[in-house]
């Protein structure tokens, strides 16, 4: 018996055991720049694209398509993709599909943006790849969190809807315990219970053929996630080849080594350092006098957060129920999820938040990844996300990666959207500063107390 560390879904780290501010922005800087959906399709951003069979040239159009009837889908599968309104791949799906359909299949180590349409690239392979009239397990799909599973399992069943395919959640309190035997072809989860199911010979691995992880840095992160992942591919069967595809917005130099040895001989698309981030979101920042006051702005801010839809990110859970209750005591309406909460009331809360039906969500990291909800058009860091929730030991740096995710969850699409970072102290202003150096992007100032010029300038940024 060993023990050892692991991280949480909210990114907290628990023992397991197991076999100079940013210059004032002028007013020029917010004029508004309209990106739409168009712009994100006619995209021009830099990805590096290298195949894993050298002799072949990454440019040629056999390796890019620009729509979707080139692809050679299977007609059920092409009704699906226009029902859900896709009518032209984005820039990722345009280089990545052709990589990903090829035959033989090849592995794939793809990086883009957030909110730029990865999901549907995994979600069409696995579609595509398995037998529908064969009564087993196929493809799996790992996510880091039980609400990105349970979203990646909505884009499947709409992708899908012509087909006859049969999914399945690895999502703990899902199956009943006395499940036996799972039959259907695609199986979304997160990697300690996928493991469970796999131990125990409920879901059987050997027919599996596709393994896909999404937020993939996350879930090969050693500090993270990594442990339960490498484990679940180790069960899988060595017998046949099985196309391991990973997905992210980032993949921070320390698990790139470690995602070729996962992905061996893949396809690479790559982004630019430079263009982590996407320029739709406008990044702001606010300079509070103390944790208090931080609190205070918050409130202030209310009337701005409920126009379209928010997340709040907090570093601790208890810091975003103690938000929660004292908003809601003083008569606003906001929601707080977190992975303290039992399963059942982690999905009501985030379906009503999908929904419209709360408008503010107060949380942790456990969603900073891959939830896509269009409305939101606010991201605020009430705590910047550091390095000490991912990584063991009290390290204060800013989490540059969690940073990107966070923020992604607004501006999706080629949509327009805000973030504003809380700073108090000397401390926190400099790992701002940092996240500005890192990302080479401007991150503009707000005064905390004239109301209506932040309210001007938001909805400036926001039009
Ligand atoms: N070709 C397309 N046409 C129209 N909409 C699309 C297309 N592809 C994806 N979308 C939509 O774009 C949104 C963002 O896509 P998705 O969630 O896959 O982004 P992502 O790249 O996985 O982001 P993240 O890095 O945050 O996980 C979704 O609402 C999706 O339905």
């Amino acid at each position: 018996m060993s023990i050892s560390l692991s991280k949480d879904e909210d990114g907290f780290i628990t023992p397991s055991v197991s076999a100079t501010p940013a210059s004032p922005q002028k007013d020029e800087e917010l004029a508004p720049k309209q990106p739409s959906t168009s712009d994100l399709l006619t995209s021009t951003f830099e990805v590096t694209v290298t195949l894993a069979d050298q002799q072949i040239n990454p440019n040629s159009p056999l390796y890019s398509v620009k729509s979707f009837q080139e692809l050679g889908l299977n007609p059920d599968l092409l009704k699906g993709l226009l029902a859900m309104g896709f009518d032209q791949p984005s820039k990722i799906q345009e280089k990545a599909l052709p990589l990903l359909l090829s035959d033989p299949p090849t592995n794939m180590i793809g990086q883009s943006q957030s909110g730029t349409g990865k999901t549907a690239a995994f979600v069409l392979t696995m579609l595509s790849r398995v037998d529908y009239d064969l009564q087993k397990p196929q493809a799996l799909c790992l996510a880091p969190s039980r609400e990105l599973a349970r979203q990646i399992m909505s884009v499947i069943t709409a992708m899908g809807k012509y087909t006859n395919v049969q999914t399945e959640y690895a999502i703990k309190d899902n199956l009943p315990r006395d499940a036996t035997n799972i039959t259907a072809q695609i199986i979304v989860g997160t990697p300690g219970t996928m493991m469970d199911l796999m131990r125990r010979k409920v879901l059987d691995v050997t027919h599996v053929k596709v393994f896909v992880l999404d937020e993939a840095d996350n879930m090969l992160d050693q500090d993270g996630l990594g442990d339960q992942t490498l484990r679940v591919k180790n069960f899988l069967p060595k017998r046949q080849p099985i196309q391991i595809i990973l997905f992210s917005a980032t993949f921070p130099d320390n698990v790139r080594a470690f995602a070729s040895k996962f992905a061996p001989n893949a396809n690479k698309i790559e982004l630019q350092k430079e263009e982590l981030s996407v320029d739709n979101i406008r990044q702001f920042y606010m300079d509070c006098k103390n944790e208090e006051h931080k609190y205070d702005i918050l409130v202030s801010l209310y009337q701005l957060l409920t126009i379209g839809q928010s997340i709040i990110f907090t570093q601790h859970r208890h810091t975003a129920d103690r938000i929660s209750q004292r908003m809601t005591a003083e008569g606003h309406k906001v929601a707080s999820l977190h992975g303290a909460k039992d399963a059942a009331e982690r999905d009501a809360i985030i379906d009503r938040f999908r929904e419209g039906r709360d408008k503010v969500l107060i949380t942790t990291n456990v969603i900073a990844r891959g939830i896509d909800i269009m409305q939101v058009n606010m991201v605020v860091n009430y705590d910047l996300p550091l390095m000490n929730e991912r990584v063991k030991g009290g390290d204060e740096r800013p989490d540059i990666e969690t940073y990107i995710h966070r923020i992604g969850r607004t501006g999706r699409f080629g949509r327009r959207g805000i973030s504003i970072n809380f700073v108090h102290d000397k401390k926190t202003w400099l790992q701002m500063e940092q996240i500005e150096k890192a990302l080479g992007k401007k991150i503009m100032r707000i005064e905390t107390n004239d109301l209506d010029e932040m309210e001007t300038k938001m909805k400036q940024a926001l039009k």
